[in-house]
């Protein structure tokens, strides 16, 4: 602390710790929690594939031998428990609301684990519906989560703010894919992350190419990706190229993401788990 400090940080840049204090938003999760590591999904726009990168990643990490957790922030449009599957409806007790576990221990909390119907709409304005994020990582029993991802709402709106400012979030995964205007979102991207001082671990091309099953060619459907170049640039690294893949699909469609096949996210998971080893030391 400054020995002229007057205790206005709104008009002092010091970057001491009682401004620090006062400009930390984070909430505790419940008493019940212990969760080691949050990643945030994000994406520019929606639609290019940031639930099924979210899906995927847990389920990489658990195949790995860490229990992982998805927390659903995409309250408006929730995804997540179609992919896995998930048909049952999240239960509370007096303590707190309790995760619902997908077939391979995943925990999951979703706004259409809570709804009556899964295509009831969520006509919420958005302090509702951060109230709502906020409440999933407050009210909600986390039991010894090693990885938690949360699935983003689209955009850098209202309640993506209220994700990064009340939750610890550790690190922030991009997802992109080639049609976009990378450029402009990465650029973006890069620049909430600073705003809101969380380091990004690296950008996830999704829908990069098609991979031809008969001729084994590679295609690039929505042309040339400018990803490395862009990447390196903001000095970040690709963490996975995802192909346009039918399967994968249906596998979200049919709610057995669990089962799906291929090796784009060993790398990534790599990097998770140096992150949770320099924990350690
Ligand atoms: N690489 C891929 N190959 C095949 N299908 C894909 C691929 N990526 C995404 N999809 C399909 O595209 C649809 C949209 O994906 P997803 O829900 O993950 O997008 P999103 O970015 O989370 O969208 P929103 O933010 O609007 O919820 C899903 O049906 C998913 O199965």
């Amino acid at each position: 602390m400054s020995e002229n400090c007057n205790k206005s940080c709104e008009s002092c840049s010091a970057d001491c710790s009682v401004r620090n204090k006062k400009h930390d938003f984070h909430e505790n999760p419940h008493e019940l929690s212990n969760i080691k590591k949050v990643i945030g999904i994000v994406s520019g726009k929606g639609g290019v594939g940031k639930s099924l990168v979210t899906s995927m990643l847990a389920v990489t990490m658990n195949r790995l031998g860490y229990h992982t957790a998805i927390l659903d922030a995409d309250i408006t449009g929730p995804s997540i428990p179609k992919a896995f599957g998930i048909k049952e409806k999240a239960k509370g007790n007096a303590l707190g609301l309790n995760p619902v576990k997908t077939k391979t221990g995943i925990d999951i909390m979703s706004v259409n684990l809570l709804l009556n119907n899964d295509t009831d709409p969520v006509v919420w304005r958005g302090p509702i519906i951060s109230g709502v994020v906020k409440q999933f990582w407050t009210d909600v029993i986390w039991k010894d989560v090693d990885f938690m991802f949360i699935d983003m709402p689209p955009g850098t709106g209202d309640v993506p703010l209220t994700v990064f400012q009340s939750i610890a979030v550790d690190g922030i995964i991009v997802v992109t894919s080639p049609q976009e205007l990378v450029s402009m979102i990465v650029t973006k991207a890069v620049k909430m992350a600073e705003m809101m001082n969380i380091p990004i671990i690296g950008l996830v091309e999704n829908m990069s190419y098609f991979k031809c099953t008969d001729c084994g060619k590679e295609h690039k459907i929505y042309g040339d990706s400018h990803i490395d170049e862009i990447a390196s640039e903001h000095n970040l690294k690709v963490l996975a190229k995802l192909p346009i893949d039918p399967k994968i699909s249906a596998a979200c469609d049919k709610g057995i993401i669990e089962l799906f096949e291929g090796d784009w996210f060993d790398s990534v998971a790599k990097i998770l788990e140096e992150i949770m080893d320099t924990d350690k030391k």
